[in-house]
């Protein structure tokens, strides 16, 4: 088994202490202290709007208005050194429809390892980028003809491209068939068990939280649990990691109840 990554396993990927965000008039993020340990699968879940997106950017660094320690691979987040050590998807696929899935990747390898001298070693990664996202067979269709959870996968495919060290992706299951979801959920869990890449995944779903090494749940900007599915399971005394969710919303919901009614 290889391991890709520089740092100690012991050292998380990232730290935050009261992390906070403000976008436009609202306060998204409130105070959160969490971490991401690395070499493995966190999934970040919570309802639509609780803050997920707004998490990732802010760990990536193109998140504005952010206070609060916000460490990444042991640097700041947004530190220029970190851009070629993190892969981000995002929700909208960045892919160019007029090309093919090949030229896609050959485009974005040449930016990352330019000039004539890494053809070779540009090519190899391209075709394992295109292996590793199932995706060989459609590798000369244009990009434009491809199902939204192909396109998707082509964009996972760029971010895959420079061997990231973090991995941030941003629903990368959203319409995509069961049999796709497990086979995205298998080649996650191989990066994090081959290459030691550490990745943090967004989702809505909460079965896929079941796949999860660790579990951020968030809930209106704020994170309700940090922890394993079977601690969560186990100190809810919940079947399912859905039913540990809402009874930690209940109890947060009652807890904010009665600070209401005893100021
Ligand atoms: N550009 C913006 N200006 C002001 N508020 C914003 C902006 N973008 C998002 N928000 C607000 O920030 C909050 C968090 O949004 P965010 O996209 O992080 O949520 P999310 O959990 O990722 O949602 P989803 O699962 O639907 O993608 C939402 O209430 C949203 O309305």
């Amino acid at each position: 088994m290889m391991n890709y990554s520089s740092r100690p396993p012991e050292e998380p990927a990232v730290h935050a202490q009261d992390l906070t965000v403000v976008r436009g008039p609202r306060t998204v993020l409130r105070g959160l202290d969490f971490t991401v340990p690395g070499g493995r699968i966190t999934g970040l879940l919570g309802p639509s709007g609780c803050g997920k997106s707004t998490l990732m950017r802010a760990v990536v660094g193109t998140q504005a208005k952010v206070t609060g320690t916000l460490d990444v691979l042991g640097r700041p987040a947004g530190h220029p050194a970190l851009r070629t050590r993190i892969g981000y998807v995002t929700q909208a696929p960045s892919v160019y429809d007029d090309l093919t899935v090949r030229q896609n990747l050959d485009y974005f390898a040449a930016i990352l390892d330019p000039g004539r001298a890494s053809a070779d070693r540009r090519h190899e990664k391209v075709t394992r980028a295109i292996a590793d996202v199932d995706l060989t067979t459609h590798a000369d269709a244009l990009a434009g003809n491809l199902s939204g959870g192909q396109r998707s996968r082509v964009s996972l495919a760029v971010a895959l491209l420079g061997t990231p060290e973090l991995l941030v992706l941003d629903e990368p299951t959203v319409g995509l068939d069961p049999v796709l979801r497990r086979d995205l959920w298998n080649l996650f869990h191989t990066l994090a068990a081959e290459r030691g890449t550490t990745l943090l995944i967004s989702s809505h779903v909460m079965d896929e939280a079941e796949r999860c090494d660790r579990l951020l749940l968030m809930r209106a900007g704020e994170i309700l649990a940090d922890d394993t599915p079977d601690a969560l399971r186990a100190r809810t005394g919940s079947e399912t990691v859905e039913a540990a969710f809402l009874h930690l919303v209940d109890a947060a919901i009652t807890a904010g109840r009665t600070k209401e009614t005893t100021r």
